[in-house]
C-alpha cells in the first residue's frame, strides 16, 4: 500500500466569493449605502488589526467576469473564528446586498514531500511561518480549487512515496521559476470541501498568473495527475478604496 505523506497544518481558511445585487443597492437610500459602507470598511480596518498583531491574514479582492464581483479570503486559527467572521459578515448591512456565488473551506497545508531525513521540519521557524502566512497585498490573485486525479493508470493516490516525491520537486522547480513573482498559498481541503486542494496565486503582474498556470500544465504532476475547479482572477480592493469601487 503505498504511504501517505505526512502535512504540516496552520491557519484554517475560507474563501468566501460573492456577487453585488446592483440593482438592489442603487435604489437603496443614500443613508443606507453609507451605512453598509462605513460597517464593511470599519470590519477590514479590524481585520487589518488582527493582521498587524499576527492573529491572522486576510485578502480582499475584486473579481473580474461574471462568476463573482469579489473574494475574501479570510485565515485565522482556529475553524470558529473563521464562523464567527463569517456570520459577522452576513449579519452586515452590506451583505444584504450581496449573493452567495461559491465559498471554500480549507486549511494552510505543507507536505513533508521536501523534508530530509531525520528532519524535523515543523521545527524551522521559516515553515512554521509559511503555515501562518501574512498575505501579501499584491494588486492580482488568481483562486482555483483542485484534486490531483484517481483513474485507471492514472491513479496519484497509488503512486509510491518515492515517486510522488520525484514528481512534487520537479513541480517546486517550475514553481521556483517564478520566485517574486508569484506567492502561493495552498491549502488542503480532503474532508473540509469538495476539491483536495486550494490554489491561491498573488501576483504584482497580472500576465504572470497565466505563465505559471501555462507552465505547470506541462509538469508531470498537473498534466497527468491535475483537475482543476473555476478559477477566479482578480484586482486587489483597498479598504480606503471601497467607497469609489461602490459609488453609484
Ligand atoms: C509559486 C510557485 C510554487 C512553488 C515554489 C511550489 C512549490 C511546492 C512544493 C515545494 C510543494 C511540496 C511541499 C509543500 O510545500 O507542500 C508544493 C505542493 C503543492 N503545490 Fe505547489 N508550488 C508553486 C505553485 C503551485 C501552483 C501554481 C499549483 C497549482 C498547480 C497547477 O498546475 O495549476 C500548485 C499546487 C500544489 C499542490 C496541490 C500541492 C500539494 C500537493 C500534494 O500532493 O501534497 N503549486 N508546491
Amino acid at each position: 500500500m503505498p504511504e501517505a505523506v505526512e502535512t504540516m497544518d496552520g491557519w484554517y481558511c475560507l474563501h468566501d466569493l460573492r456577487k453585488i445585487d446592483w440593482t438592489k443597492w442603487k435604489k437603496a437610500s443614500e443613508e443606507e449605502r453609507q451605512q453598509a459602507v462605513h460597517e464593511l470598511q470599519t470590519m477590514l480596518y479590524e481585520w487589518e488589526d488582527v493582521a498587524e498583531a499576527r492573529d491572522g491574514s486576510h485578502a480582499f479582492y475584486s473579481i473580474m467576469g461574471q462568476k463573482a464581483d469579489f473574494i475574501l479570503m479570510i485565515l485565522r486559527p482556529t475553524m470558529q473564528e473563521l464562523s464567527n467572521i463569517e456570520l459577522r459578515f452576513n449579519k452586515s448591512k452590506f451583505a444584504e446586498f450581496t449573493t452567495p456565488s461559491y465559498s471554500y473551506v480549507s486549511v494552510v497545508e505543507l507536505s513533508k514531500y521536501m523534508s530530509k531525513e531525520g528532519d524535523n521540519p515543523e521545527e524551522n521557524p521559516g515553515v512554521r511561518a509559511r503555515l501562518k502566512p501574512k498575505l501579501p497585498d499584491w494588486d492580482h490573485i488568481c483562486f482555483y480549487p483542485m484534486d490531483k486525479r484517481r483513474e485507471g493508470n492514472d491513479n496519484w493516490y497509488m503512486l509510491p512515496m518515492d515517486e510522488r516525491r520525484q514528481l512534487m520537486y520537479e513541480h517546486s522547480l517550475t514553481g521556483r521559476k517564478y520566485a517574486g513573482e508569484i506567492k502561493q498559498i495552498i491549502t488542503g481541503s480532503m474532508g473540509f470541501d469538495d476539491w483536495e486542494w486550494s490554489v491561491t496565486l498573488f501576483a504584482k503582474d497580472v500576465l504572470q498568473l497565466k505563465k505559471i498556470v501555462y507552465e505547470m500544465r506541462f509538469d508531470v504532476v498537473s498534466a497527468r495527475y491535475g483537475e482543476f475547479g473555476p478559477f477566479y482572477v482578480g484586482n486587489i480592493l483597498k479598504t480606503d478604496a471601497i467607497p469609489e469601487f461602490l459609488a453609484i
